[in-house]
């Protein structure tokens, strides 16, 4: 029986020729997708928009069914037209599946070292936090995304991109031959918008690669991801008519890290800070746990980190309880499918809604409350028959995130480094009042705390010594 005879999964009813567009959530959307699995009884839920159908994956058994199990179909991205308009598709994560991503994702593969040759790294980094925030904990928030050089950059290519995917926002997404007008031309929305981003756009593509080039050549690089695939390109390719196209791939894969790492490892660090204020018990049991092992006398190291469960639970916990991208990336499927008796349209857009998927009760009690102990077996090690969520909060499938092992040990590092050496509360804002903290989250692709706290003593004046001493 062919597919397409079949009923597509339930969900809101649509309208004519305009569907779904005036249901879709704008505010927590993955809350509304969790109230229509409920509505409709379903882990998967199809709503439409024109032009296209969205499936909403609402449990962990149907992610790993469709887009670990199917990856050869489900792999895919839509196509924005303002994205390219804005020259955001230099990020291969948006990238249509085939051969020119796979040739992105394969220079980062190859260059993206194992965890453990960054750990001196992320520990100097953690510990440049820690002296900041000695100096001024008012700043805290600020002080975990400070170190990047190319922070007003991000902050304002992510802005366009976020405008750029609003589903059925502009025409031209309708017909892409609309991105020839020029913007002059009145109702060219679209053309405006990407002529206001693209320069930043293009700067986050190019300057970081470029900044390290420059270095390289007057042999004052140290030795990165980006050195090594500058010399592994001169090394093979130097003088043939690949080097520069090799060249544009690293360039790109090197801007599209960057832009991949800064602000979700920004949003995890500032969850846990919120949480540990949130649930000061957590945070006492974890700082004995560290003076037990490490004692007082020196900071916490990445093997440290790695070895302390209660760290990791911590870690786990974070990703788990404020998940920093809710509904993941959605991913688009290549041909027309089948599952659970409904027809899944070639050219669907895949919403895998992992807020629920972390929230779900039968996988962790009390959903909403932080407990890493939750992941803590009989033991006292990680317990491998709770679910793993970093199974879930970094995506599925073929275009799932390259660059997990490296944030989940960023975390360990920074998380076993502030507890050492802080006690963490609300604190008081500019104007002394105190922070209002709430567990509630901000944002849409990309989801942060509301507030994050900005109390952050030293637990003693042998703790602020180590600080300042490292
Ligand atoms: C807490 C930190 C992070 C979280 C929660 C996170 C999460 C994700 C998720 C959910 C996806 C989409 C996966 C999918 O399509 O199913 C993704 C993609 C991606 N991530 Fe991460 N990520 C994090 C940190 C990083 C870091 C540190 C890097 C770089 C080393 C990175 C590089 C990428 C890239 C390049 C993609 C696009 C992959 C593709 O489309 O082929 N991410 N990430």
């Amino acid at each position: 029986r062919r597919s397409s005879r079949l009923p597509l999964p339930p969900g809101p009813k649509p309208r004519p020729i305009v569907g779904n567009i005036f249901d879709m959530p704008t505010v927590r959307p993955w809350e509304k997708y969790h109230e229509w699995c409920k509505t409709f009884d379903s882990d998967i839920i199809c709503v439409q928009i024109p032009m296209r159908s969205i499936v909403i994956l609402g449990s962990y058994q149907a992610a790993v069914d469709l887009l670990d199990q199917k990856s050869q179909i489900y792999s895919d991205r839509i196509r924005f037209v303002v994205v390219e308009m804005m020259s955001w598709d230099f990020n291969f994560g948006s990238l249509r599946y085939g051969p020119r991503w796979r040739a992105h994702r394969q220079m980062l593969r190859q260059h993206l070292r194992p965890p453990h040759e960054y750990a001196g790294i992320q520990m100097k980094e953690a510990r440049a936090f820690l002296r900041a925030v000695l100096e001024t904990p008012r700043d805290t928030r600020k002080h975990l995304s400070e170190d990047r050089s190319h922070v007003a950059t991000i902050k304002i290519a992510g802005e366009g991109l976020s405008k750029a995917v609003i589903p059925g926002a502009y025409l031209v997404e309708f017909f892409p031959i609309l991105r020839h007008i020029p913007s002059w031309v009145p109702g060219t929305t679209a053309r405006k918008l990407a002529n206001e981003y693209a320069p930043h756009v293009r700067k986050l593509r190019d300057a970081p690669f470029l900044e390290v080039k420059a270095a390289y050549n007057q042999g004052k690089a140290p030795a990165s991801m980006a050195t090594d695939m500058i010399e592994h390109i001169r090394n093979k390719f130097a003088g043939t008519p690949q080097e520069s196209e090799y060249e544009q791939i690293a360039m790109n894969v090197v801007g599209a890290t960057y832009a991949a790492s800064a602000d979700t490892t920004t949003s995890a660090s500032e969850s846990f800070l919120l949480a540990m204020a949130l649930y000061p018990e957590v945070q006492k049991k974890a700082q004995s746990e560290l003076d037990r092992i490490i004692g007082s006398d020196r900071l916490p190291t990445p093997a440290d980190a790695e070895n302390i469960p209660l760290i990791r639970a911590i870690a786990m916990e974070t990703l788990r309880w404020m998940p920093v991208t809710p509904f993941g990336v959605p991913h688009a499927t290549s041909a027309d499918d089948v599952y659970k008796g409904y027809h899944i349209p070639k050219g669907s857009s895949i919403v895998p809604n992992i807020w629920a998927m972390l929230h779900n009760a039968d996988d962790y009690p009390e959903p909403d409350t932080f407990r890493p102990d939750r992941f803590i077996g009989q033991s006292g090690e990680i317990d491998p028959n709770v679910r793993d969520p970093t199974l879930i909060a970094f995506g599925f499938g073929r275009r799932g995130c390259p660059g997990k092992q490296f944030a989940i040990s960023t975390l360990c590092i920074y998380i076993a480094s502030v507890l050492h050496v802080f006690d963490i509360a609300a604190g008081v804002d500019d104007d002394g009042k105190p922070v209002r903290l709430t567990p509630e989250m901000d944002g849409a692709m990309l989801a942060n705390p509301l507030e994050v706290p900005c109390g952050l003593t030293p637990r003693s004046e042998a703790a602020a010594r180590l600080i300042r001493d490292a």
